[in-house]
């Protein structure tokens, strides 16, 4: 099976975007707005607030040298010959105050913005991510884990914190503080302030050996073996169980203790290679060596006379912050790139096509169902479905059967538009799936798939999903007639227990409250992937009933694993390698001992030796 995860109707689902070039184009889902493809119109809105961020940085920055030159200053006036100029030394101690409370204020006004800002922007991006998956086709949703959704919504759009909060105003100070300083100090001395660049310059030197092609492919090899830890790791937990219930654990460690030894062999390649270049640039930024040429290159300009010595103090005191760029470049790296790959990941989620909505939805004649020309594959080199015709009548049961991975779920979840047909069409009471809008589908078509999925909510809510004013008596009926009212009354709440807080239910139970909330639903259309997985007797039992007592007037399309089921169809179809091979009754289709004949007696010779007693004497099952 596919694993298709919902179950019942999807109930009031908002439809999706853009139309479809052929439907004319407007935002669907009743005036939303389109979700944005990527992260930077999200961004768009904040840009006064990010210039004001940048604004307070810079003059917060500027301002911050202010002690420092006041102390440079009053350096100057103390020590130069005769008495004090008692108004420069205030003048300057009270410049130096001013500056430091400007700068305070203009970082915690900055930080203050720029938190804001990232709390406006998580926000934006979490409204359009559930937008996107509120319009994603549902098969794509049922591909993916809701771990792995969650994470994106959750953790993903939290990890962008230091992209917008403090990357901006870190990396401006970093460049605007040096900047300043530079400029002050060529003011003083230049042939000294190139010497104080010197640490600079040799760090900077150092940043292309990092990057040689050697560097960059022990790096590249390093992330390949991290990769194969994480794998092999997972892998492992994966299988765990099996590996406990068969043994073999020294087998299933192998794989990872490999991966452990090949990565302990690269991170040394890797280490070797880069240790020293990563010795001599934190040599070179480092406070100690940054004094030492400063004082060094200072004594000898003094020495030459070549400059007064209270002009070294500026340089004692700035030179240290000329190194902050490089130092900043690797402060937060990590980070920053965790952020860019969470905003990746986001990216991709915003970049899902969303199935097109029609601008004007057609309104179905009936519920007569047409599969016209159908194919469809789940990627472009391989066709699941190759061309299929079917008309499925109203008050009919439609069993369709066939081989494992013959495409049976795939082409029922085309009913309720899980993804669209390749090629052709799937028609609802005549009109094209894709001309008729979500919102209709939906109150026509519902689904019971194998892997069902509940809500966080109480069974009530669940079964009550796609009727959500249906009171308890129609809630327990649904809950009776799909055999799961007397273990729902076994819950410690009965119907208002927390599926998921207050119970686990099991497989088989799961699949009854689907189907309960299906029935509940009572749309005109039905469709089934009946569960292999959860097939115990009540359940088979539930499903049987259900069908037979929805019957009446419905469209009903099933995949059927059990000869019962497919035994009171009214049509089989029977399906290989995504093609329709036979059709017919099922009394018809064993007359004509062709492919389903020989499928019903494999499987009937299986019954009998398996569970002879569950499915009752020979005969039980035969076909109308
Ligand atoms: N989500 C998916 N992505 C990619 N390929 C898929 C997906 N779901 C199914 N397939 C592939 O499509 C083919 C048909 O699968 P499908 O589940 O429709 O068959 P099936 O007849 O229902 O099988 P089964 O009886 O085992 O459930 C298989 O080859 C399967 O591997």
């Amino acid at each position: 099976m596919s694993g298709a995860v919902l179950s019942g109707p999807a109930g009031p689902a908002e439809p999706g975007p853009s139309a479809p070039a052929e439907h004319a184009a407007a935002p669907a889902g009743g005036g939303h707005p389109p979700v944005p493809p990527s992260v930077a119109p999200l961004l768009r809105p904040h840009l006064p607030g990010f210039a004001a961020v940048v604004a307070l940085q810079v003059v917060g920055a500027v301002a911050g040298l202010a002690p420092l030159l006041a102390v440079v200053e009053l350096g100057r006036a103390l020590l130069a010959p005769g008495p004090a100029d008692h108004g420069h030394v205030w003048l300057a101690a009270a410049a130096g105050a001013a500056g430091l409370l400007v700068r305070l204020l203009c970082t915690a006004a900055s930080s203050g913005i720029g938190h804001l800002l990232d709390g406006h922007v998580q926000l934006a991006l979490r409204r359009s991510l559930a937008q996107a998956l509120g319009r994603a086709p549902m098969g794509w949703l049922a591909r993916r884990r809701t771990g792995e959704l969650a994470k994106t919504v959750g953790e993903d759009v939290s990890a962008v914190h230091p992209f917008i909060a403090h990357a901006p105003g870190e990396l401006v100070s970093a460049f605007v503080v040096p900047l300043v300083s530079l400029v002050y100090l060529f003011s003083v001395d230049w042939r000294l302030t190139l010497i104080t660049l010197a640490p600079v310059a040799l760090a900077l030197g150092l940043v292309p050996l990092m990057t040689a092609p050697d560097r960059l492919r022990e790096q590249r090899e390093f992330d390949a073996a991290m990769g194969r830890i994480a794998g092999a790791a997972v892998e492992f937990v994966r299988g765990i169980a099996v590996v406990k219930a068969f043994g073999g654990s020294g087998r299933a460690h192998r794989a990872f203790r490999t991966a452990v030894d090949d990565f302990a062999d690269t991170f040394l390649r890797w280490a070797r290679g880069m240790s020293v270049i990563a010795a001599g640039m934190q040599v070179a930024l480092s406070a100690p060596f940054v004094l030492l040429v400063v004082l060094a290159g200072g004594a000898w300009l003094i020495a030459g006379g070549g400059m007064e010595p209270v002009d070294l103090l500026p340089f004692l005191l700035l030179g240290l912050g000329l190194t902050a760029p490089v130092a900043a470049l690797g402060h937060g790296f990590d980070d920053l790139q965790a952020a860019r790959r969470a905003l990746g990941r986001v990216r991709e989620v915003l970049a899902v096509p969303p199935l097109p909505e029609p601008a004007h939805p057609v309104e179905p004649r009936g519920h007569r169902v047409e599969l016209r020309g159908v194919r469809f594959g789940y990627d472009d080199d391989r066709e699941v479905l190759r061309g299929i015709d079917l008309v499925l009548e109203p008050g009919t049961l439609t069993a369709v059967v066939g081989p494992s991975g013959s495409g049976k779920s795939t082409m029922v979840q085309l009913l309720p538009r899980f993804f669209d047909p390749t090629e052709g069409a799937v028609l609802l009471g005549g009109v094209d799936l894709r001309a008729l809008g979500s919102r209709r589908l939906y109150r026509t078509v519902s689904f019971v798939f194998q892997d069902v999925r509940l809500l966080r909510a109480s069974v009530a809510d669940n079964i009550a999903l796609a009727v959500p004013r249906a009171g308890r008596d129609e809630v327990v009926r649904a809950a009776r007639l799909a055999d799961v009212h007397d273990r729902i009354l076994e819950l410690p709440r009965g119907y208002d227990t927390v599926i998921g807080e207050e119970t686990g239910l099991s497989g088989g139970e799961a699949q009854r409250i689907a189907l309960a909330r299906a029935l509940l639903a009572d749309t005109p259309v039905l469709v089934l992937d009946e569960a292999t997985a959860f097939a115990d007797p009540r359940t088979e039992q539930a499903v049987r009933r259900a069908l037979a007592t929805l019957r009446g007037d419905r469209t009903m399309l099933v995949v059927a694993h059990r000869l019962e089921t497919i035994a009171d169809a009214d049509t089989v179809v029977m399906l290989d390698n995504g093609t329709v091979v036979e059709r017919g009754s099922p009394a018809e289709l064993i007359a004509r001992g062709g492919r389903f004949a020989a499928f019903w007696n494999m499987h009937r010779s299986a019954a009998a030796d398996g569970d002879g007693a569950r499915h009752g004497g020979p005969g039980e099952d035969a076909p109308r």
